[in-house]
C-alpha cells in the first residue's frame, strides 16, 4: 500500500511538471475547461458528457506520452538524428490526430446547440 502511495505520488508530480513546463499541455488544459463549461451551460446529456470527458482525456493523455518521449529522445540522442526526428514528429503527429478528431466530434456535439 505504501508502494502504491509513493507511486501515485510520482505520477503526480509528473503531471504538475509537465502542466509547469510544457505550454501546449497548459492550452489543451485551458480547452478542455472552456468546452466543459459550455457543456454544463448546453445542459449534455449523461451520453455528450462521456464522450467529451473520453476525447479531452484522450487529447491530454496524448500530450503527456509525447512529452515523455521527447525528453527520452533529448536524453538518448545528444546531436542531431534523423530518426531522433522521426520518433519525436510521430509522437507529435499522435497529438494532432487526437486533436483533429476530438475537433470533429466537438463540432458534432456543439452544432445542434449552437444552431438551435
Ligand atoms: N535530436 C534531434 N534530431 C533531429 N531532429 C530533431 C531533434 N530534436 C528535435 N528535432 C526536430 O526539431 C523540431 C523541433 O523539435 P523540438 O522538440 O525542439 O520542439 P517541439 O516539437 O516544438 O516540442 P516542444 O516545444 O514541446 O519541446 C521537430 O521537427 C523535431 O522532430
Amino acid at each position: 500500500m505504501k508502494k502504491f502511495l509513493k507511486s501515485v505520488q510520482w505520477a503526480f508530480s509528473g503531471l504538475c511538471w509537465a502542466i509547469r513546463k510544457e505550454r501546449h499541455l497548459r492550452i489543451h488544459l485551458i480547452m478542455a475547461v472552456a468546452v466543459m463549461a459550455a457543456a454544463a451551460w448546453f445542459n449534455f446529456s449523461r451520453i455528450e458528457w462521456l464522450i467529451l470527458l473520453l476525447m479531452i482525456a484522450l487529447v491530454i493523455g496524448a500530450e503527456l506520452i509525447n512529452t515523455a518521449i521527447e525528453r527520452v529522445v533529448d536524453l538518448i540522442v545528444l546531436s542531431q538524428h534523423p530518426v531522433a526526428k522521426v520518433a519525436k514528429d510521430v509522437a507529435a503527429g499522435a497529438v494532432l490526430f487526437f486533436a483533429f478528431v476530438s475537433i470533429v466530434i466537438g463540432i458534432i456535439l456543439f452544432l445542434p446547440y449552437l444552431i438551435r
